[in-house]
């Protein structure tokens, strides 16, 4: 079994400053001795980055990015580089979120093309997935997950190390919306994602799978409790410290 990691994805919150003093508060408030049983990631935006990567990973957690290009180097204005990230000291970038599916448009192609180029230029990357509500009440569940997984991974050579992949699957109808998904649907939806791994790449059974959507200290246990949930993904309750302590240690 990995060990559950756990993710703050800040989303456009925090100015540096701001994620400074969030540190300071959420080191201050752990036991750190949590960090045998889980590991633990902040994806703060790419403002903040240089200032809270030394601290973060000097305190044992790592750092990780929210986007970035599929190119070394060029012309393209407003965009960031893999090698960039790997430069300011991140560990992971995060590839597919739903905001950027299905609010900037990007296409599962183009979510493929990161998620291969920044894995070959040695960062880790969390892979996101996930069904809107209509293909949810379409039964279309498994096959936008097998749609947005073959995509996602058309280029990852299959004997990709389990540490160098993370999938997150994030309902989107459960971003942001305070409505978790059901233990049930959960469940299936894990499974699902493992076996479609498991037809695909050698690691399958190690590579870690995390839960998004409206994970909270109130239910955080409970979500990490369930079969293939190897971790959490969390938006909105990573952005108070005090929350994201709890999360942190939740069930421990
Ligand atoms: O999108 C998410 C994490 O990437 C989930 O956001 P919330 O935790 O705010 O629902």
């Amino acid at each position: 079994m990995p060990k559950p990691l756990m993710a703050a994805n800040w989303k456009m919150f925090k100015t540096s400053t701001q994620a400074l003093e969030f540190f300071e508060d959420f080191s201050e408030t752990l036991d750190s001795t949590v960090l045998k049983d889980r590991d633990v990631l902040f994806l703060p935006p790419f403002t903040s980055l240089e200032a809270l990567s030394d601290p973060v990973r000097f305190a044992g957690f790592s750092i990780g990015a929210q986007n970035c290009y599929p190119a070394a180097e060029g012309a393209f204005t407003g965009e960031i580089a893999p090698g960039m990230l790997l430069d300011l000291g991140c560990d992971y970038v995060l590839t597919g979120h739903s905001e950027r599916r299905h609010v900037l448009g990007e296409s599962d192609e183009f979510v493929g093309q990161k998620t291969a180029f920044a894995l070959d230029q040695g960062l880790g990357v969390i892979l996101c997935i996930g069904e809107t509500l209509e293909q949810r009440k379409a039964g279309q569940v498994e096959t936008v997950l097998k749609r947005q997984l073959e995509s996602g991974l058309r280029d990852v050579p299959n004997d990709v190390p389990a540490e160098a992949l993370t999938i997150a699957y994030e309902p989107v109808w459960a971003i942001g919306t305070g409505e978790v998904a059901q233990d049930e649907d959960i469940r299936e939806a894990h499974a699902t994602v493992r076996g479609l791994l498991a037809d695909r790449l050698s690691a399958a059974a190690d590579i870690r799978i995390l839960y998004g959507g409206s994970v909270k200290p109130a239910n955080c246990a409970q979500i990490l409790s369930l079969d293939n949930v190897n971790g959490v993904l969390v938006g909105g309750a990573s952005l108070q410290a005090a929350s994201f302590v709890d999360i942190v240690s939740a069930g421990l």
